[in-house]
């Protein structure tokens, strides 16, 4: 069988965010594994692409379900001032449970953050995990036993500084 890289290879592409804006708004659901996911993005941002600290803002929500509007609100806010976000990244960690709810909010989640990007112009990253088990989602944070683990939220901070950084020259007419 034709082996592959599974998941995604980084861009070859050298991003300065030094420049950028970003917003993380995250959730408190699951919140050992949504803070693990949380340190995996800014740790990225600040140490590979040389984003501020400072102008990293964050902030929480009860559930995956709020992350969505929580993300509209936000960056409308932002853009009644000076300080727009250039891009932002919705975290959050679904687990299956004994009921049809999980399948509902991770539809509605996954629908409505891609609306938000869509419709404000400002690229949303879709940092939540829709896992089936406790032990799914501890993988996916780069925590449990598995040699196999991965913290996806490096993966979610390289790509919110890709979209950021091109999406600020796309705007400016630059291709
Ligand atoms: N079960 C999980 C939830 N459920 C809560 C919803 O997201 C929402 O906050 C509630 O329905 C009120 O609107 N949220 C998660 O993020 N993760 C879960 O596993
Ligand atoms: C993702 C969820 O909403 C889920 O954790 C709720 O559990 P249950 O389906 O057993 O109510």
């Amino acid at each position: 069988m034709t082996s592959f890289t599974k998941g995604v290879i980084p861009s070859t592409e050298k991003f300065d965010g030094s420049s950028l804006r970003v917003l993380i708004v995250h959730t408190r659901w699951n919140y050992e594994i949504v803070e693990a996911l949380v340190r995996g993005a800014t740790e990225t941002m600040t140490s590979e692409y040389n984003v501020k600290a400072e102008n990293i803002s964050i902030q929480s929500v009860s559930g995956s379900y709020e992350l969505p509007f929580a993300a509209q609100s936000l960056i409308k806010a932002s853009k009644m001032g000076t300080q727009w976000f250039n891009v932002v990244i919705c975290i959050g960690v679904l687990i299956k449970g004994s009921t049809m709810h999980f399948e509902y909010i991770a539809e509605a989640v996954s629908q409505g953050i891609m609306r938000v990007s869509l419709d404000s112009g400002v690229p949303v990253v879709f940092g939540v995990l829709t896992c089936l088990n406790d032990e799914q989602a501890l993988e996916r944070a780069g925590l449990g036993d598995r040699e196999s683990k991965h913290n996806h939220g490096i993966d979610w901070g390289r790509c919110a500084v890709e979209m950021g950084v091109k999406n600020c020259k796309w705007m400016s007419g630059i291709i």
